[in-house]
């Protein structure tokens, strides 16, 4: 097994440091040319920033960059040692550092027929025998040889599950609904919050409803309380007898699975190697298999092993996670952008913007470096977004005239699923539109004059022309792809797991951990009691909570 240096951060961090103030003293030539100016020097723009892997095309000439500036991002890259580190990645060495871990979701689509060596053990063949038999477990709740208790086949499944054990497989679901082919509905429950299992219940029958029980650590309370409830629902309906028809389970603690009552024949392992939101490609993918069939779930595997193959192959300027990453650097670190908006012009990514929040938010929202040191600048931006057409009449207003500028991802499909007249030609037609009113912008000249066309005084004009400039230079990213088929789903989650790393990477940071979501999981623990009545609140405590716990409880 490799055990390569990964993390001896102090040789680099001087480099590093270094081609930051260079790109620091470099971001001035861009004072007085504008992404307008820009296109307008250099008709070649479009051909010398864009990366393409088959039909998806990135392009990205709409940002503020030039080649010195693109040249001095790779450098950095280069400097950050971002090659050695994935290569060691992909190579099984522990880069989760403070949990002790090897990172290697991409073993997991591991299509090469390479063996990957983890503890001096290869494990493919593990990964192998899970897979085949998610394919008999997935297929037979599809065609019914899994059927319910009373035979029946089963019409409806509810993944239980929260965080990288739901929201992964919910994107999923949603995006490849073309491919359910008549497979049973999916529904997904993750709140804690009664009303969700509640109403996902409220419409669905016991007799052919099956769980699916996931959680890598098994122990997450809300899981772990949905399922309870889930248990009770079907125990009530159809007597205990009928609850281990209706339950199957996904985790890394197959004990805790079996302490649940959950038969071995219907637990789908996975390893501690990889991490909650880097799991939608393993067993915790089983609900997108059941919904879309196994080809289906299989083709999206091999979709994001092409866009691993491309991370570890490409040259990095030619690299489109790599490009992607070192524009988010350059826009959060160098012109000090804080948020990063993803919107895609295909409404069955509607939920990709909150898959990435979690991808993203959970793996480099950290403020020490792998060595334990405070972060010499700023780490993960804000990700946020929603699908288009709706976000232009919601938040665009911003993102056009606010006194942010918010860095974009737009992606759009060229074939659509659904051939209806005018729609396709007008989300794109909106889609390219956007891009080209955020880089191009309005002057003051240009409002003013259109006013004046209008027929508006001079009055009129002076007064409404400031309101209806539109300052531009904003950058975006375009993601162009054929249709949103099982590969390209494949290849576009893998090609932001990648930016991820490579710009935790860059930052020096373990983006393999969560310890941040740990305190508050710690205070709720403590507080549980206390809202029940119990307990009270501890001597230790502030007054706010003590002044909210009173104030609960009057109400309660
Ligand atoms: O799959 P589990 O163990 O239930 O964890 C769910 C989620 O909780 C987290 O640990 C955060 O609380 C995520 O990283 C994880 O995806």
């Amino acid at each position: 097994m490799i055990r390569a240096p990964v993390n001896r951060r102090h040789l680099m961090t001087a480099d590093v440091d270094a081609i930051f103030q260079r790109l620091a003293d470099h971001a001035a030539s861009f004072a007085d040319r504008p992404l307008r100016t820009l296109f307008a020097e250099d008709a070649g723009r479009f051909e010398r920033f864009q990366v393409r892997l088959d039909d998806m095309l990135l392009d990205y000439s709409k940002n503020r960059v030039d080649v010195a500036t693109m040249d001095l991002l790779v450098e950095l890259a280069r400097a950050a040692k971002v090659e050695e580190r994935r290569d060691a990645m992909f190579a099984g060495a522990i880069v989760n550092v403070t949990e002790k871990r090897a990172v290697l979701h991409t073993a997991l689509r591991n299509r090469s027929g390479a063996p990957v060596v983890v503890d001096g053990r290869d494990v493919m063949p593990d990964v192998a025998e899970v897979l085949a038999r998610m394919r008999v477990f997935a297929e037979g709740v599809r065609f019914g040889a899994i059927a319910a208790a009373s035979g029946a086949r089963f019409t409806d499944v509810v993944n239980i599950g929260i965080g990288g054990s739901d929201l992964g497989p919910v994107m999923a679901t949603l995006a490849l609904a073309p491919y359910a082919n008549g497979g049973p509905r999916l529904h997904y429950v993750s709140n804690v919050d009664g009303a969700h299992i509640h109403d996902t219940l409220a419409g669905l029958d016991p007799a052919t409803t099956l769980f699916v029980v996931a959680s890598k650590t098994f122990t997450t309370s809300e899981t772990m309380t949905n399922a309870a409830t889930a248990r009770a629902w079907i125990r009530d309906a159809l007597g205990e007898a009928a609850v281990g028809a209706h339950f199957c389970a996904v985790s890394t603690a197959l004990d805790k699975v079996a302490a649940f009552g959950i038969d071995v024949s219907r637990a789908f392992g996975f390893w501690d190697w990889v991490g909650g939101r880097y799991s939608v490609w393993s067993a915790i993918g089983l609900p997108v298999a059941i919904a879309v069939g196994f080809d289906n779930f299989e083709a999206f595997l091999a979709g994001a092993h092409e866009m691993d193959v491309h991370f570890r192959t490409a040259p990095l300027a030619e690299n489109m996670p790599v490009v992607m990453a070192l524009l988010g650097v350059w826009y959060r670190n160098v012109l000090g952008f804080s948020t990063h908006a993803v919107l895609p012009y295909d409404q069955r990514l509607a939920r990709f913007p909150a898959y990435l929040q979690q991808l993203d938010m959970e793996s480099n929202g950290k403020g020490v470096t792998v060595d334990g040191a405070p972060v010499p600048r700023a780490t993960g931006p804000i990700v946020w977004g929603e699908p288009g057409t709706n976000g232009q009449h919601a938040f665009y207003q911003l993102i056009h005239q606010g006194t942010d500028v918010i860095p974009a991802d737009f992606l759009v499909a060229a074939v659509p699923h659904e051939r209806l007249s005018d729609h396709h030609a007008k989300l794109v037609a909106n889609a390219l539109a956007q891009t080209e009113a955020l880089m191009r912008g309005k002057t003051l000249d240009e409002a003013a004059a259109e006013l004046r066309k209008a027929g508006k005084s001079e009055a009129e004009i002076a007064a409404l022309a400031p309101h209806k400039v539109f300052p531009g230079n904003r950058p975006t990213n375009t993601l162009l792809y054929r249709t949103l088929d099982p590969r390209t789903l494949g290849r576009l989650i893998a090609l932001y797991e990648h930016k991820v790393f490579v710009q935790g990477t860059i930052w020096g940071i373990n983006s393999y951990d969560q310890w941040g979501v740990e305190l508050g999981k710690e205070l709720a623990t403590r507080l549980l009691p206390v809202v029940k009545g119990e307990a009270e609140v501890g001597a230790d405590q502030d007054g706010s909570t003590r002044g909210l716990v009173a104030a609960f409880r009057a109400l309660a």
